[in-house]
């Protein structure tokens, strides 16, 4: 079945329908003095689809995904999410537009509790003041009970629960991992981004990490999209991938047509084009 990727919306092979571009990346390069980490990108993410972005070492990926998330500013190129240009805007700013993300290097709150790490997630959607909350005021209980809720239907869904109260510093890696995804999805965005899900994760991890993202898409909706250094991972899991070669955009398409693309062969197995 060929399916229209330029429709408003179409529907996937296993059933499930991909909405119309949520983020748009038009002509991006960013440049660090000399060096050119992005050449004249552009590429779109969809709802409700997971887009990979992958490529070997330096290709430009991270720096990808730290434009996407407002961190760093390309010299050149727009960002479009949700019809609008984007204008300057800084990583919190970006956040509260409905974007979260985890990081490659877990950040999460060592000394604190799985859970309260989960509510941190939270904070963009809370409304009421300091003061409020110190005193239990009634709008700030209500807003607390409101936002466990969700934490608490997270903590259900990524199965979590017998770690709940443990300090996030005492967990396995491959755990820390999940309560990061956790306090991610515990945001509930609308574009969720992450930093290579599985990078340091044995086979077992690896397998349970890619059935929560695929759960998560399908269960909640979300639209996702990741970086990986590993192709491998990332063809089950995708709807489209974007391949990034020494910062530039050297594939993109269905899993199929990126694994068949000569170019994307060639840079995987270092081939030069020189
Ligand atoms: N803050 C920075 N300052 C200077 N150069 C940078 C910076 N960040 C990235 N670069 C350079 O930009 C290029 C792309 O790096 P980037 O980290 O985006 O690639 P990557 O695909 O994520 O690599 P990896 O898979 O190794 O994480 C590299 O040449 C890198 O050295």
């Amino acid at each position: 079945m060929s399916l229209d990727m330029n429709a408003n919306s179409y529907v996937t092979e296993d059933g499930r329908t991909i909405g119309p571009v949520v983020m748009d990346l038009k002509n991006i390069t960013l440049r660090f003095g000399g060096v050119v980490a992005i050449k004249d990108i552009s590429f779109n993410i969809r709802e409700g689809e997971i887009r990979a972005i992958i490529g070997p070492n330096g290709a430009g990926k991270s720096s990808m995904l730290n434009v996407i998330s407002g961190f760093y500013k390309p010299q050149e190129g727009e960002v479009w999410f949700r019809g609008a240009k984007r204008p300057p805007m800084r990583p919190y700013q970006v956040a509260q537009q409905g974007l979260a993300r985890t990081f490659q290097n877990i950040a999460l709150f060592d000394g604190m509790t799985v859970l309260d790490n989960i509510m941190t997630g939270r904070l963009n959607h809370m409304k009421t003041n300091l003061l409020q909350q110190a005193m239990w005021w009634g709008k700030a209980e209500k807003e607390e009970l409101a936002n466990r809720e969700v934490c608490e239907k997270v903590i259900d869904f990524l199965e979590i629960q017998h770690i709940r109260k443990t300090p996030v510093g005492r967990l396995p890696y491959g755990l820390k991992k999940r309560v990061e995804l956790a306090r991610a999805l515990a945001a509930e965005p609308s574009l969720l981004l992450l930093d290579e899900p599985m990078a340091g994760m044995n086979v077992e991890e690896k397998e349970d990490m890619s059935r929560f993202i695929l759960d998560m898409n399908d269960e909640f909706g979300t639209t996702i999209a990741l970086i990986e250094h590993d192709m491998g991972v990332v063809m089950d899991l995708s709807d489209r991938v974007v391949v990034m070669d020494y910062g530039k955009k050297i594939g993109d398409g269905t899993p199929d047509e990126v694994r068949n693309n000569q170019d994307v062969i060639d840079a995987y197995l270092g081939v030069s084009h020189d």
